[in-house]
């Protein structure tokens, strides 16, 4: 059976979105999953997104990554999916749904989606980088080299390597610009290379700096190979809170397959 199906990008992390409210998508077929992300068999993109009926809130989100496994929280493609909503008509500029690490709340106006993320209320410091969870794990470091460093080697590298071991963890490289700006360059884990933005990736980064005191802003821009992302957050005690990410979310191509 054909399989109806839109592209999407959010600062160039590319996704392919299927409406299956009518849940007629196979979702134990991890080999398909990962085909249709395969850029030279398939569609190609850094994961697959199901949007789905919710017995409350407006939809569901079910996230893929590229192998085709279920992962945790994507941010762009959270982005991605509130313009898909808007596409299908189910909401017009403001959205709820439904993600494995909770409810988010989301506004759209032309392509510019914020989305608000869950709190975070542990940050780990260690002697060379910091740890924390924005719906995805997510290892912090500064890179002084960022524009020309091999991101493959060295991100394969924490994201196999110990305390992460299989269960991995996404790698955020990142290199200070001023004071309220900030490139990062994102090893994914479950796509297993560079990806040109990471939602929940940027996210880490911005609360990163602040928790270290590289910045004393609660509006940060992040630079990625992909565009710019920005991302503000109040802070509570050792609480951050009202987190916000905020960019574009753009619609490529419809198909079938
Ligand atoms: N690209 C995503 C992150 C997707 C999840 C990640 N690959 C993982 O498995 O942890 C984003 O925009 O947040």
């Amino acid at each position: 059976m054909e399989q109806t199906f839109y592209k999407y990008q959010g600062t160039g992390n590319d996704f392919v979105m299927i409406d299956n409210r009518q849940q007629t998508f196979d979702k134990s077929n991890t080999k398909h999953i990962a085909f249709l992300c395969d850029r030279r068999f398939g569609i190609g993109a850094d994961g697959l997104i199901l949007l789905e009926n919710h017995k409350s809130l407006d939809f569901k989100m079910v996230y893929y990554n590229a192998d085709g496994n279920e992962s945790s929280m994507c941010g762009n493609g959270g982005r991605c999916l509130v313009a898909f909503a808007k596409q299908l008509g189910i909401i017009t500029d403001k959205a709820t749904f439904e993600a494995i690490d909770g409810p988010h709340y989301a506004t759209i106006n032309d392509n510019i989606v914020t989305l608000q993320m869950q709190d975070v209320n542990t940050v780990d410091k260690y002697d060379t980088h910091v740890f924390l969870n924005t719906g995805s794990p997510h290892h912090v470091q500064f890179e002084d080299h960022i524009e020309d460093f091999d991101i493959q080697t060295k991100g394969a590298n924490i994201r196999y390597g110990s305390p992460y071991n299989e269960a991995g963890s996404n790698v955020n490289f990142v290199k200070k610009i001023s004071d309220a700006t900030f490139a990062v360059r994102t090893y994914e884990r479950g796509v297993e290379g560079e990806t040109f933005s990471c939602g929940t990736g940027v996210t880490a980064v911005a609360i990163a700096m602040n928790f270290l005191g590289e910045t004393n802003q609660n509006l940060v821009t992040l630079q990625t190979q992909g565009g710019e992302l920005k991302v503000s957050f109040a802070k509570k005690g050792d609480l951050y809170t009202n987190v916000c990410l905020i960019g574009p979310a753009t619609f490529v191509f419809k198909g079938s397959i």
